[in-house]
Protein backbone atom coordinates (compact mmCIF):
# COMPACT_ATOMS: atom_id res chain seq x y z
CA UNK A 1 0.00 0.00 0.00
CA UNK A 2 3.04 2.51 1.10
CA UNK A 3 4.86 1.75 -2.16
CA UNK A 4 1.49 2.81 -4.00
CA UNK A 5 0.66 5.83 -2.47
CA UNK A 6 4.54 6.77 -2.79
CA UNK A 7 3.55 6.17 -6.74
CA UNK A 8 0.56 8.15 -6.37
CA UNK A 9 2.55 11.22 -5.13
CA UNK A 10 5.26 11.25 -7.28
CA UNK A 11 2.95 10.93 -10.32
CA UNK A 12 1.20 13.96 -9.44
CA UNK A 13 4.39 15.68 -8.96
CA UNK A 14 6.46 14.76 -11.38
CA UNK A 15 3.48 15.97 -14.07
CA UNK A 16 3.36 19.63 -12.54
CA UNK A 17 3.79 22.04 -15.31
CA UNK A 18 2.04 19.68 -17.89
CA UNK A 19 -1.87 19.56 -18.81
CA UNK A 20 -2.78 16.05 -16.26
CA UNK A 21 -5.79 14.42 -15.66
CA UNK A 22 -5.74 12.05 -12.97
CA UNK A 23 -7.79 9.41 -12.03
CA UNK A 24 -8.96 8.48 -8.92
CA UNK A 25 -11.61 6.03 -7.64
CA UNK A 26 -11.52 2.87 -5.47
CA UNK A 27 -9.63 -0.82 -6.30
CA UNK A 28 -11.12 -2.52 -9.22
CA UNK A 29 -14.05 0.26 -10.23
CA UNK A 30 -12.43 0.36 -13.68
CA UNK A 31 -9.91 3.63 -13.53
CA UNK A 32 -7.76 1.59 -15.84
CA UNK A 33 -10.56 0.48 -18.46
CA UNK A 34 -12.25 3.78 -18.50
CA UNK A 35 -8.37 5.21 -19.62
CA UNK A 36 -7.52 2.41 -21.63
CA UNK A 37 -11.23 2.85 -23.45
CA UNK A 38 -10.22 6.66 -24.16
CA UNK A 39 -6.98 5.82 -25.51
CA UNK A 40 -7.29 2.75 -27.80
CA UNK A 41 -11.62 2.68 -27.99
CA UNK A 42 -10.83 -1.21 -26.56
CA UNK A 43 -11.60 -2.82 -23.22
CA UNK A 44 -8.82 -5.36 -22.48
CA UNK A 45 -10.65 -6.97 -19.50
CA UNK A 46 -7.96 -7.91 -17.76
CA UNK A 47 -5.40 -5.19 -16.50
CA UNK A 48 -2.23 -5.19 -14.37
CA UNK A 49 -3.20 -3.48 -11.29
CA UNK A 50 -0.78 -2.50 -8.09
CA UNK A 51 1.28 0.12 -10.53
CA UNK A 52 0.38 3.66 -11.45
CA UNK A 53 0.55 4.41 -14.93
CA UNK A 54 0.93 7.82 -16.68
CA UNK A 55 0.05 8.30 -20.52
CA UNK A 56 1.04 10.53 -22.79
CA UNK A 57 -1.33 11.85 -25.22
CA UNK A 58 -1.50 14.17 -27.67
CA UNK A 59 -4.63 15.93 -28.10
CA UNK A 60 -5.68 18.03 -30.99
CA UNK A 61 -7.74 21.30 -30.35
CA UNK A 62 -8.94 24.73 -32.60
CA UNK A 63 -10.04 21.95 -35.01
CA UNK A 64 -6.40 20.14 -35.19
CA UNK A 65 -4.65 22.99 -36.21
CA UNK A 66 -2.97 22.84 -32.30
CA UNK A 67 -2.00 19.99 -30.17
CA UNK A 68 -1.31 19.85 -26.80
CA UNK A 69 0.13 16.71 -24.49
CA UNK A 70 -1.81 15.61 -21.56
CA UNK A 71 -0.42 13.31 -18.83
CA UNK A 72 -3.00 11.30 -17.94
CA UNK A 73 -2.35 9.59 -14.57
CA UNK A 74 -3.88 6.28 -13.74
CA UNK A 75 -3.73 5.85 -10.07
CA UNK A 76 -4.10 1.95 -8.80
CA UNK A 77 -5.53 1.41 -5.80
CA UNK A 78 -4.53 -2.41 -5.09
CA UNK A 79 -5.64 -2.57 -1.52
CA UNK A 80 -8.70 0.23 0.25
CA UNK A 81 -7.54 0.33 3.53
CA UNK A 82 -5.60 3.02 4.95
CA UNK A 83 -6.89 5.78 3.11
CA UNK A 84 -5.50 8.15 5.71
CA UNK A 85 -2.07 9.07 3.65
CA UNK A 86 -3.90 9.33 0.18
CA UNK A 87 -6.45 11.78 1.59
CA UNK A 88 -3.46 13.60 2.87
CA UNK A 89 -2.03 14.03 -0.68
CA UNK A 90 -5.01 14.95 -2.35
CA UNK A 91 -5.38 18.03 0.27
CA UNK A 92 -1.74 18.87 -0.06
CA UNK A 93 -2.53 19.66 -4.11
CA UNK A 94 -1.38 22.78 -5.40
CA UNK A 95 -4.68 24.23 -6.58
CA UNK A 96 -2.67 26.07 -9.37
CA UNK A 97 -1.06 23.63 -11.10
CA UNK A 98 -2.95 22.43 -14.57
CA UNK A 99 -4.46 19.15 -12.76
CA UNK A 100 -8.13 18.34 -13.54
CA UNK A 101 -9.76 15.03 -11.90
CA UNK A 102 -11.63 11.85 -13.11
CA UNK A 103 -13.43 10.57 -9.78
CA UNK A 104 -14.76 6.77 -10.68
CA UNK A 105 -17.07 4.61 -8.44
CA UNK A 106 -18.67 1.38 -9.48
CA UNK A 107 -22.23 1.60 -9.64
CA UNK A 108 -22.56 -1.79 -8.42
CA UNK A 109 -20.30 -1.09 -5.47
CA UNK A 110 -21.61 1.72 -2.53
CA UNK A 111 -18.56 1.36 -0.66
CA UNK A 112 -16.62 3.09 -3.37
CA UNK A 113 -19.59 5.92 -4.24
CA UNK A 114 -18.52 6.40 -0.74
CA UNK A 115 -14.98 7.00 -1.19
CA UNK A 116 -15.69 8.81 -4.60
CA UNK A 117 -17.43 10.92 -2.58
CA UNK A 118 -14.63 11.61 -0.37
CA UNK A 119 -12.04 12.16 -2.78
CA UNK A 120 -14.41 14.86 -4.35
CA UNK A 121 -14.27 16.56 -0.85
CA UNK A 122 -10.47 16.77 -0.48
CA UNK A 123 -9.84 18.00 -4.14
CA UNK A 124 -8.45 21.40 -4.83
CA UNK A 125 -12.07 24.11 -4.81
CA UNK A 126 -11.07 24.83 -8.46
CA UNK A 127 -9.84 22.08 -10.60
CA UNK A 128 -12.20 20.71 -13.20
CA UNK A 129 -13.73 17.53 -11.81
CA UNK A 130 -15.86 15.15 -13.82
CA UNK A 131 -17.82 11.81 -11.14
CA UNK A 132 -18.50 8.81 -13.09
CA UNK A 133 -20.18 6.09 -12.46
CA UNK A 134 -18.71 3.33 -14.31
CA UNK A 135 -20.28 -0.57 -14.61
CA UNK A 136 -23.05 0.27 -16.28
CA UNK A 137 -23.39 -2.86 -18.37
CA UNK A 138 -23.54 -4.76 -14.70
CA UNK A 139 -27.20 -3.22 -14.27
CA UNK A 140 -28.77 -6.41 -12.54
CA UNK A 141 -25.35 -5.62 -9.44
CA UNK A 142 -26.64 -2.20 -8.96
CA UNK A 143 -26.13 -0.65 -5.74
CA UNK A 144 -25.92 2.82 -6.32
CA UNK A 145 -28.42 5.03 -8.50
CA UNK A 146 -28.26 8.11 -10.85
CA UNK A 147 -29.78 9.90 -8.76
CA UNK A 148 -27.62 9.32 -5.85
CA UNK A 149 -24.55 9.81 -8.03
CA UNK A 150 -25.92 12.91 -9.95
CA UNK A 151 -26.72 14.54 -6.60
CA UNK A 152 -23.47 14.23 -5.17
CA UNK A 153 -21.88 15.83 -8.14
CA UNK A 154 -24.33 18.27 -7.95
CA UNK A 155 -22.96 19.04 -4.94
CA UNK A 156 -19.66 19.76 -6.19
CA UNK A 157 -20.32 21.55 -8.70
CA UNK A 158 -19.39 19.01 -11.25
CA UNK A 159 -20.59 17.19 -13.83
CA UNK A 160 -21.63 13.38 -13.81
CA UNK A 161 -22.70 10.24 -16.06
CA UNK A 162 -22.82 6.85 -15.82
CA UNK A 163 -21.15 4.50 -18.39
CA UNK A 164 -19.18 1.04 -19.26
CA UNK A 165 -15.71 1.12 -19.65
CA UNK A 166 -17.20 -2.52 -21.66
CA UNK A 167 -18.79 -0.65 -24.07
CA UNK A 168 -17.34 -2.41 -27.18
CA UNK A 169 -18.60 -5.80 -25.68
CA UNK A 170 -22.16 -5.03 -24.22
CA UNK A 171 -23.97 -3.32 -26.45
CA UNK A 172 -27.30 -3.52 -24.33
CA UNK A 173 -27.24 -0.29 -22.36
CA UNK A 174 -28.36 2.89 -23.63
CA UNK A 175 -27.12 4.17 -26.33
CA UNK A 176 -26.76 8.10 -24.86
CA UNK A 177 -23.80 6.63 -23.64
CA UNK A 178 -22.24 5.04 -26.25
CA UNK A 179 -18.65 7.38 -27.17
CA UNK A 180 -19.24 8.78 -23.48
CA UNK A 181 -15.54 7.89 -21.79
CA UNK A 182 -14.35 10.01 -24.83
CA UNK A 183 -16.33 12.87 -24.55
CA UNK A 184 -15.42 12.69 -20.45
CA UNK A 185 -11.57 13.17 -20.99
CA UNK A 186 -12.36 15.91 -23.91
CA UNK A 187 -14.53 17.92 -21.79
CA UNK A 188 -12.33 17.79 -18.91
CA UNK A 189 -9.20 18.38 -21.40
CA UNK A 190 -10.86 21.23 -23.04
CA UNK A 191 -11.40 22.58 -19.63
CA UNK A 192 -7.93 22.50 -18.62
CA UNK A 193 -6.83 24.16 -21.87
CA UNK A 194 -9.40 26.96 -21.39
CA UNK A 195 -7.88 27.31 -17.32
CA UNK A 196 -4.58 27.11 -18.26
CA UNK A 197 -2.09 29.83 -20.06
CA UNK A 198 -2.28 27.90 -23.33
CA UNK A 199 -4.12 30.54 -25.94
CA UNK A 200 -5.77 30.08 -29.08
CA UNK A 201 -3.61 31.30 -31.93
CA UNK A 202 -5.85 33.53 -33.59
CA UNK A 203 -6.53 35.69 -31.12
CA UNK A 204 -2.82 35.84 -30.40
CA UNK A 205 -1.31 37.07 -33.64
CA UNK A 206 -3.04 38.32 -36.21
CA UNK A 207 -1.74 37.46 -40.03
CA UNK A 208 -2.87 41.28 -41.47
CA UNK A 209 -0.59 42.82 -38.61
CA UNK A 210 2.00 40.35 -39.36
CA UNK A 211 2.65 40.62 -42.90
CA UNK A 212 2.39 44.50 -42.31
CA UNK A 213 5.35 45.25 -40.12
CA UNK A 214 7.32 42.44 -42.56
CA UNK A 215 5.84 44.45 -45.44
CA UNK A 216 7.21 48.54 -43.84
CA UNK A 217 10.45 46.44 -42.97
CA UNK A 218 11.52 45.12 -45.77
CA UNK A 219 10.50 48.57 -47.74
CA UNK A 220 12.61 50.38 -45.04
CA UNK A 221 15.74 48.58 -45.33
CA UNK A 222 15.46 48.29 -48.76
CA UNK A 223 15.08 51.44 -49.16
CA UNK A 224 18.01 52.30 -46.93
CA UNK A 225 20.08 49.93 -48.97
CA UNK A 226 19.50 51.98 -51.79
CA UNK A 227 20.38 55.21 -50.53
CA UNK A 228 23.52 55.56 -48.28
CA UNK A 229 25.08 53.47 -46.08
CA UNK A 230 24.49 55.53 -42.87
CA UNK A 231 21.08 54.79 -42.87
CA UNK A 232 21.53 51.33 -43.62
CA UNK A 233 23.57 51.33 -40.50
CA UNK A 234 21.00 52.54 -38.12
CA UNK A 235 18.37 50.33 -39.61
CA UNK A 236 21.40 47.12 -38.36
CA UNK A 237 21.62 49.12 -35.19
CA UNK A 238 18.36 49.26 -34.52
CA UNK A 239 17.75 45.40 -35.85
CA UNK A 240 20.49 44.59 -33.23
CA UNK A 241 18.78 46.59 -30.07
CA UNK A 242 15.57 44.82 -31.17
CA UNK A 243 17.28 41.21 -31.10
CA UNK A 244 18.01 41.76 -27.73
CA UNK A 245 14.48 42.24 -26.68
CA UNK A 246 13.63 39.06 -29.06
CA UNK A 247 11.94 35.58 -27.35
CA UNK A 248 15.26 33.58 -26.84
CA UNK A 249 13.33 30.53 -27.94
CA UNK A 250 13.47 31.52 -31.69
CA UNK A 251 17.12 31.17 -31.78
CA UNK A 252 17.06 27.30 -31.72
CA UNK A 253 15.27 27.53 -34.69
CA UNK A 254 16.23 31.01 -37.08
CA UNK A 255 20.09 29.42 -37.72
CA UNK A 256 20.87 30.51 -41.41
CA UNK A 257 23.92 28.80 -42.40
CA UNK A 258 25.08 31.98 -44.89
CA UNK A 259 25.53 33.77 -41.26
CA UNK A 260 23.53 36.06 -43.35
CA UNK A 261 22.09 39.31 -40.82
CA UNK A 262 19.77 40.84 -43.23
CA UNK A 263 16.29 41.17 -43.37
CA UNK A 264 14.68 38.40 -44.88
CA UNK A 265 16.85 36.36 -42.64
CA UNK A 266 17.01 35.68 -38.82
CA UNK A 267 16.63 39.09 -38.13
CA UNK A 268 13.73 39.47 -39.86
CA UNK A 269 11.73 37.01 -36.81
CA UNK A 270 13.93 38.82 -34.36
CA UNK A 271 12.70 42.33 -35.18
CA UNK A 272 9.19 41.01 -35.27
CA UNK A 273 10.10 39.36 -31.89
CA UNK A 274 8.15 42.34 -29.52
CA UNK A 275 4.94 41.12 -31.32
CA UNK A 276 5.50 38.02 -30.76
CA UNK A 277 6.29 38.29 -27.06
CA UNK A 278 2.42 38.87 -26.60
CA UNK A 279 2.33 35.52 -26.80
CA UNK A 280 5.00 34.33 -24.63
CA UNK A 281 3.00 33.81 -21.54
CA UNK A 282 4.13 31.75 -18.62
CA UNK A 283 5.23 27.73 -18.99
CA UNK A 284 3.27 27.91 -21.97
CA UNK A 285 5.01 29.45 -24.10
CA UNK A 286 6.15 26.27 -26.37
CA UNK A 287 2.22 25.90 -27.87
CA UNK A 288 2.33 29.55 -28.52
CA UNK A 289 5.36 29.43 -30.63
CA UNK A 290 3.51 26.26 -32.42
CA UNK A 291 0.96 29.11 -33.40
CA UNK A 292 3.33 31.27 -34.40
CA UNK A 293 4.76 29.07 -36.78
CA UNK A 294 2.15 27.82 -38.33
CA UNK A 295 1.06 30.24 -40.82
CA UNK A 296 3.21 33.81 -40.48
CA UNK A 297 6.34 32.56 -41.14
CA UNK A 298 5.25 30.33 -44.13
CA UNK A 299 4.16 34.01 -45.59
CA UNK A 300 7.25 35.82 -44.11
CA UNK A 301 9.37 32.72 -46.27
CA UNK A 302 7.12 33.57 -49.35
CA UNK A 303 8.10 37.28 -48.94
CA UNK A 304 11.38 37.00 -47.70
CA UNK A 305 12.71 33.20 -48.26
CA UNK A 306 13.53 32.75 -44.49
CA UNK A 307 14.81 29.27 -44.32
CA UNK A 308 12.48 27.70 -41.46
CA UNK A 309 10.77 24.46 -40.94
CA UNK A 310 8.11 24.03 -42.48
CA UNK A 311 5.14 24.21 -39.99
CA UNK A 312 4.34 20.38 -40.15
CA UNK A 313 7.66 19.52 -38.51
CA UNK A 314 6.97 21.98 -35.82
CA UNK A 315 7.00 20.11 -32.50
CA UNK A 316 5.30 21.11 -29.22
N1 LIG B 1 -18.28 -5.66 -16.79
C1 LIG B 1 -17.39 -4.67 -16.67
N2 LIG B 1 -16.20 -4.91 -16.11
C2 LIG B 1 -15.35 -3.86 -15.99
C3 LIG B 1 -15.67 -2.57 -16.42
N3 LIG B 1 -14.62 -1.76 -16.15
C4 LIG B 1 -13.68 -2.52 -15.60
N4 LIG B 1 -14.10 -3.79 -15.48
C5 LIG B 1 -13.38 -4.92 -14.89
O1 LIG B 1 -13.12 -4.59 -13.53
C6 LIG B 1 -11.82 -5.06 -13.15
C7 LIG B 1 -11.01 -3.92 -12.57
O2 LIG B 1 -10.76 -2.99 -13.61
P1 LIG B 1 -9.50 -1.99 -13.55
O3 LIG B 1 -9.63 -1.11 -14.72
O4 LIG B 1 -8.26 -2.75 -13.36
O5 LIG B 1 -9.85 -1.22 -12.20
P2 LIG B 1 -8.93 -0.15 -11.45
O6 LIG B 1 -9.89 0.81 -10.82
O7 LIG B 1 -7.92 0.42 -12.37
O8 LIG B 1 -8.25 -1.07 -10.32
P3 LIG B 1 -6.91 -0.82 -9.48
O9 LIG B 1 -5.75 -0.81 -10.45
O10 LIG B 1 -6.89 -1.98 -8.55
O11 LIG B 1 -7.04 0.45 -8.74
C8 LIG B 1 -11.20 -5.69 -14.39
O12 LIG B 1 -11.37 -7.09 -14.32
C9 LIG B 1 -12.00 -5.14 -15.53
O13 LIG B 1 -12.10 -6.03 -16.58
C10 LIG B 1 -16.97 -2.34 -17.00
O14 LIG B 1 -17.36 -1.25 -17.39
N5 LIG B 1 -17.78 -3.44 -17.09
Amino acid sequence: MKESLGNVKSSIRTSSGRLCITVLGSSAVGKTALTVQYLTSRFIGDYYSGKDMTYHHSFPYMGGSLKTTVDILDISRPHDNDVQEEDDMLLSLDTEKCNAFLVVYSLTNSKSFDRARQILSRLPFNSPKYLVANQLDLQHRRQVTRLEGQAVADEFGCPFDEFSAAESLYKDYPTQNQCGVKIVFQKLIRQLISSSHILPYPRMIRFSAFSKILGALVTKTRHAANNNNNNNNKVQKSLSNTRKTSLSSCSDRSSNSSGNNSIGSVDSIAVLAPEMSLLHIGSSSSHLLYGVKSKPISIARQKSSINYPSSQNASI
